[in-house]
């Protein structure tokens, strides 16, 4: 996974992790810190190359910390590892990936892009968590502030470091209802409502548009979340594509956690949910039957179904056209 403005992982030389203050990696053991290493919530990497943009880049980045601070710090690990030369950023981020970090994000310019992408790698193939292995996945992510940061240029994405935290923030966040589902799990199933209850704090709706099928863009505004599902469960047994069959190669999409119950085409989309709407539809939504009243679906049949979805605030633009490629193509 892409994120424009986001996220990963380590390397032997220095790491460290950022709440309100800097927690060390100690680069002899090639471990983070006994606190550090007591992973409360995400862990996102920082690679900076001080050097870059002929020294531009560690400024702007000593500056951009309490920003970054202020909109991730309550939700994620913020660490900060500062390359000390060329390739560094490789090492850094291999490391990364094999402690397990959730995201390295690439602090600079195309160089230190390029490192980062190669940490990904080894030998020709990925780079593996030590401990969970391929089922564990580190996202990438980028703050261009290099000379020419021509990668971000291609994808539209301004040079703008403070957009790609915004990014980052909201990235973050939406990984942290399955975050919290993992603080739970002695409650079996159950770990998933709270998850999903604590995910509701802090968390902000966007307002976004949608086209089906080259028809007219609808507006939604104060959307909690969207769903994408080919399967019918998520969260332990709630059915929240209840319709969807993984045989049929065809996608279901559904948009959850909303209020104002609207139907474009075949889609149907709730707006501004709230946790109480959460927890009163909770046994509908684990019996699949509120889907059918207030859900959305997206239910193809044989024929092909083309999805464009869009930020109306453009500054979100770019992270949807990454996370969503910008539409979805039913085959
Ligand atoms: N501490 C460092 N000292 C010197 N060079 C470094 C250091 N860390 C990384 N580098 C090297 O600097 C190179 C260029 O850095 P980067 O791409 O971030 O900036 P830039 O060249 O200004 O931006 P762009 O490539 O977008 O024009 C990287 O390829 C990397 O090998």
């Amino acid at each position: 996974m892409v994120l424009y403005g986001i996220v990963v992982p380590l390397p032997k030389p220095s790491f460290t992790r950022s709440e309100q203050t800097i927690i060390s990696f100690d680069p002899s053991t090639n471990r983070m810190s006994d606190a550090a290493s007591r992973r409360r919530r995400g862990d996102y990497v920082f690679v900076v190359n001080p050097k870059g943009a002929n020294g531009r880049t560690g400024k702007e980045w000593k500056k951009l910390l309490p920003y970054l601070r202020s909109r991730v710090g309550g939700d994620c690990n913020i660490c900060e590892s500062i390359t000390s030369g060329p390739s560094h950023a490789i090492d850094i981020t291999r490391e990364a990936i094999r402690e397990g970090v959730d995201a390295v994000i690439a602090v600079g310019g195309d160089g230190t892009l390029h490192e980062v992408v190669n940490g990904f790698f080894w030998e020709g193939k990925p780079v593996l968590a030590h401990d969970q292995g391929a089922k564990r996945s580190t996202a990438l992510g980028i703050i261009p502030l290099g000379t020419g940061s021509d990668f971000a240029r291609t994808f539209c994405w301004k040079n703008d470091p403070h957009e790609a935290i915004e990014r980052i923030a909201t990235a973050c966040r939406s990984a942290m209802a399955g975050y919290y589902a993992g603080r739970y799990k002695r409650f079996g199933n159950l770990c998933y409502v709270f998850g999903a209850l604590r995910a509701f704090m802090g968390h902000r709706n966007q307002d976004l548009k949608i086209k089906v099928d080259g028809g007219e863009w609808e507006v939604y505004s104060d959307v909690t979340a969207l769903c994408i599902g080919n399967a019918k469960y998520f969260g332990g047994g709630m059915k929240i594509t209840p319709t969807a069959d993984p045989c049929s190669r065809n996608l279901e999409v559904d948009w959850f956690y909303a209020a104002n119950l609207s139907a474009p085409s075949s889609v149907v989309i709730l707006q501004n949910f709230k946790w109480y709407d959460f927890v009163l539809k909770l046994h509908k939504l684990y019996r699949g039957t509120h889907l059918s009243e207030e859900n959305v679906h997206l239910r193809s049949a044989k024929e092909r179904h083309h999805v464009d979805i869009k930020s109306i605030n453009p500054s979100r633009q770019a992270f949807l056209q990454q996370v969503f490629r910008s539409n979805f193509i039913w085959k």
